[in-house]
This record gives C-alpha cells, structure tokens and sequence, in this order.
C-alpha cells in the first residue's frame, strides 16, 4: 500500500459519503468556520512540508504502537470526537467503535454523539475487551451537570477524558448558517445529554459553550475523576506548559478542524511549538488535516506521539458503515507503517525533526529545527 493509493482510498469514500449524504449533513460534516481558512490550512500544511528519509539504519520492520494515556500499546492513529454520527449511518457511532476496536486504536467518544457513550463502550469492547474508548466532554456552566456526565464515562469503562477548551463560544459555521442547519432532525438527540440535572423529563439537556471557564475548573474535574484528562484544541505553547503544571495527562494540538477560529493556524504549524513546551512530560497529539501516512509521519517527527483522524472517519462511514471505517484505518494504519520504514525509522522514536523540511528550494536548511517555521 503507498500513500497515493491510500490518499486514493479517503477520496474515493469521501466522494461515496457525498453522493449518499444529505447535502445539509454533508455541509455540516465538510464545513468549518468563517472562510474555512484554519479548514484548509490544516492540510495545506501538510503538503507544504517533505520527509527527508534515512538510509541504511538497519531498523527492522517498523513497530507502530505508541502508548497513549488509558491506551497502552495502542495504534498512532485514533479516532477524534466528532458529532452526530447517526446522521451519517443507521449504526451511527456502534459502527465507528466496532471499527476502531478491530483496528486496536483509540476511540474518542463525542459528548454531542447521537449513542450513549456506555453503548459506544460496550460495542468497542463486544470486538475487543481491551478496547480502549475515551470520553470528549465540553465543560459544562453547572457544575453538577459536569459530573454527571463524568460519571457517565467512567461506568462506561472509558480510560480517560479528553475536555476541549477550544470552544468558549461555538464557532460561526458558514455553511450550517446557510442552511439553516441548527438543530438534530426529529429522532435524532445527543444520546449522552439525556436525563442529566435539570433536563426535561425524558429528554435532553443542550450541550452549552461557556466563555466563563477557566484552569479552575480544570482543576476541579481533575479533583473530581480518577481518570487522566487530556486538554484538546490547544495551539499556543504557553497554554501548554500551563496544562502540564495542572497535571493533564495529554494535550491535543487542534484547531478543531477550522470549525471554531477561522484565523487560527493549521495544527501542524503549532505543533512543533507545542511540542517544545510539553518537552516530552506528557504526550502530544495532533489533529486537523490527516490524510495520509505521510502526514501521519509529518506529525510525528514533529513531535506529536499519535494524531487523531476527523472527518475521513465520518466519510468511511457514510459511504459504507462499520466496513467504510475500518477500511479508512487501515489504510491510514499500514500507511503510516509504511512511510516509517521508507524513512529508515523502526518506530516513531526513531524519527527526527530535522527529517521534516520545508518543500521548495530554499527548503532544506535547518527547516525543521524549532521554531523555524
Ligand atoms: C463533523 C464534526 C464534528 C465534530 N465534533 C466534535 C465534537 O463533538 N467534539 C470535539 O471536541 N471536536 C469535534 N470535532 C473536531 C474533531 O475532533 C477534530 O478536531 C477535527 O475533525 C480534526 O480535523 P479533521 O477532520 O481534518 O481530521 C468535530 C469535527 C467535525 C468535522
Ligand atoms: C454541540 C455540538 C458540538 C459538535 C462540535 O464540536 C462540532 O461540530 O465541531
């Protein structure tokens, strides 16, 4: 398997997923925020950017596993929260966790999924006991509606949560504007903000975005769960040093997939950054704009330990269901294996910075040396 072929497998499905999906949904799925600037720039970074293989390293067949927290052992490509899969597919987020069990990775329950985070749980675990599933939650305004939701991850069995500060206020979707597209369609909830403190009787509470949080409250949910946290959506390194002092047990480098600060940078470009502050005391991940092996090898010579895989999820998915997904990671997967050995590293330790250069001719030197671009 090549990267060009994998990258052919993702536009295949994601050409399948457009042809089957309700263009409203596929507008909500696809778009970003704004202009979709931080959008495409987080795979234009990407292809701005080569690997410089080693030669002659004697690295043996490339070991890809990685350990992650509450996923030792695990694959470096995992699944991100997304939103409403059951807009996608009947078997909506059961199909995505069935997929990402056989593929032995991580997969990142969304707080907004349209399934139970316990019957996404249990369907990863029906494949594989081992499963590793973790909890995405928006820190909520009440306090106590926070909790319950924690609860609800940890007797689901997750093995961490992954609280993303990048939404203080929910980001203008252009698209979605346009459609009107504001609301699930009648059927449809956010299975997991059902029967929480102060919901409607039998129904669901709205998943709020408050401006008004801060480290504290950080502090308290880690004060509140034996599980280890991780804080995705961060881009500035001070941000990151200040997450490592509060004890998170990883960060994820995001932009949330251009969906909330159109002006923000691609993930690959606040990588390294992000990567130097966090000096190795907890692990780094990376996502926004993985499509290929290659990317996948980008971000981890820049120092990320896993990156995580939004929207080629959702189209695997939406073209083909539990067999569209797991195709989408395995190719991602064994591409990423194989872009290691072409670069003469036998595992992802094994790479460099300084084997990630700028593409064009003035390119080559010192590109990847921190801090450089
Ligand atoms: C349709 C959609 C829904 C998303 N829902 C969530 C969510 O519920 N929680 C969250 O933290 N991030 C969410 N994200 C962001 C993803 O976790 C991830 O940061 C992003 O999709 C990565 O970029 P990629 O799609 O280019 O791989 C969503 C992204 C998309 C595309
Ligand atoms: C309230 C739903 C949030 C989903 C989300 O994070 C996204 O669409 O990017």
């Amino acid at each position: 398997m090549t990267g060009g072929a994998a990258r052919g497998l993702l536009a295949e499905l994601r050409e399948k997923a457009a042809a089957r999906l309700d263009p409203v949904h596929l507008d909500f799925y696809e778009g970003g925020a704004g202009t979709e600037r931080a959008l495409a720039e987080n795979e234009r970074a990407f292809a701005r950017l080569a690997l410089l293989p080693r030669v002659l390293r004697a690295a043996g067949p490339p070991r890809t596993a990685v350990d992650l927290p509450g996923a030792p052992g695990t694959q470096p490509v995992v699944v991100a929260p997304t939103a409403f899969h059951r807009l996608a597919h009947r078997d909506g987020e059961l199909a995505t966790a069935r997929a990402a069990a056989a593929a032995g990775t991580v997969l990142t329950a969304s707080m907004a999924a349209t399934t139970t985070v316990g019957e996404m749980a249990a369907a990863a675990r029906a494949v594989d006991p081992a499963a590793a599933v973790w909890f995405q939650l928006y820190l909520q305004p009440e306090r106590e509606v926070t909790l319950a939701l924690v609860r609800r991850a940890e007797e689901a069995g997750c093995s961490a949560l992954v609280v993303t500060a990048d939404s203080p206020v929910f980001g203008r979707r252009t698209r979605d504007d346009r459609n009107r597209f504001h609301d699930l369609p009648p059927g449809y909830a956010a299975e997991n903000m059902r029967g929480l403190p102060g919901a409607p009787p039998g129904g669901t509470r709205d998943i709020a975005m408050s401006p008004a949080l801060g480290w504290a409250d950080l502090r308290r949910l880690q004060a509140a769960t034996r599980l280890p946290v991780l804080l995705k959506g961060v881009l500035h390194p001070a941000d990151a040093r200040r997450a490592v002092e509060e004890g998170v047990a990883g960060i994820v480098v995001s932009n949330h997939g251009g969906r909330q600060l159109d002006a923000a940078p691609a993930a690959a470009e606040a990588l390294p950054r992000v990567a130097d502050a966090v000096a190795g005391h907890v692990p780094v991940l990376l996502d926004g704009g993985v499509r290929s092996g290659s990317d996948a090898v980008t971000a981890l010579a820049l120092g990320a330990t896993a990156v995580g895989v939004g929207r080629p999820v959702l189209w695997g998915l939406a073209a083909e269901g539990e067999d569209g997904v797991a195709r989408v990671l395995a190719h991602l997967l064994e591409d990423t294996a194989h872009v290691l050995a072409l670069c003469g590293a036998g595992g992802p330790r094994d790479l460099g910075r300084d084997q990630v250069v700028r593409r064009g001719p003035a390119g080559l030197p010192g590109i990847g040396e921190a801090g450089s671009w």
